[in-house]
């Protein structure tokens, strides 16, 4: 089967920083995959090309097999890439639902000719799908910028859910939240691959990434180093391949 995402040796400095020095990936529909690593190992530079904020020096990027050349964050969201970031991803002074719709709203004709941006049907779509994903967040919240982390990504969530994301990346999404939040964190990176999204998972919690992944990505100094099924690993041998001790005992 074709991965929904392939990444092929892609390399990106900053200066005199190597931050990606042939960082490879494959990713299929309606799994987790995580990506470990330690501070530094190129993580989000990875995951800032594929959500078209950078563009790599070399390498390639394919999505669904079709060649993925990425000039934009919005031209990301538009080829099926959603992110959902804490800070980043929502427009705070909109509604939940603006949020969802944003830069994609449904339009109506007023007597067949004025052009307006259809409410009813943006509030109406956003309950059934707050609904769905079993929100708790009530879908009449005036703006974003009062929910706590956890209802944000859930509004984020629920945006890749309505759009059919082919992929969605998830850059540390429990960093800042509480132990119950985290556990709802979890539920919905699970939901959307059971939705047959490819989703990408940044984490540092090694029990959390054992529970969330269904495959383990380690990177290591800007190189993907080790994938493994989350089932046949554990967290020693995942340190291992963080710290570049599998790369010393290759070389002795
Ligand atoms: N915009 C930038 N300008 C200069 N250097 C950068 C930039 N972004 C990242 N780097 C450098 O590239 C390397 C990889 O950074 P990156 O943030 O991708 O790592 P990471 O694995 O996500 O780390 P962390 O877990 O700490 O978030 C680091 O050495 C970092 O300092």
């Amino acid at each position: 089967m074709t991965p929904v995402l392939r990444v092929s040796d892609l390399r990106k400095s900053f200066g005199p920083v190597e931050a990606l020095r042939g960082a490879d990936l494959e990713l299929h529909a309606g799994e987790v995959l995580a990506v470990v690593g330690d501070n530094g190992a190129g993580k989000s530079t990875l995951i800032k090309h594929i959500a078209g904020v950078y563009q790599p020096d070399s390498g390639e990027m394919l999505l669904a097999g079709e060649k993925l050349a990425l000039r934009s964050p919005r031209e990301a969201r538009a080829r099926g890439i959603e992110t959902v970031y804490q800070d980043l991803a929502l427009a705070d002074d909109l509604s939940i639902g603006a949020n969802i719709f944003l830069g994609r709203e449904p339009v109506r004709r007023f007597l067949g000719l004025l052009p307006y941006v259809d409410d009813r049907t943006i509030r109406r779509e956003t309950a059934a799908l707050l609904q769905r994903i079993r929100s708790v967040i009530p879908a009449e919240a005036r703006t974003v910028a009062r929910l706590s982390g956890g209802q944000r990504q859930a509004v984020a969530i629920a945006r890749a859910i309505y759009w059919q994301a082919k992929v969605v990346l998830m850059d540390e999404p429990t960093a800042a939240l509480a132990v119950m939040e985290r556990e709802r964190v979890i539920e919905h990176a699970r939901e959307l691959a059971s939705h047959g999204v490819g989703v990408i998972y940044i984490g540092h919690n090694l029990t959390e990434i054992l529970k969330v992944a269904d495959r383990i990505a380690v990177m290591f100094r800007g190189r993907t180093v080790h994938v493994t099924a989350a089932g046949d690993t554990t967290q020693e041998t995942l340190i291992k391949y963080m710290t570049g001790y599998s790369e010393t005992e290759k070389a002795a």
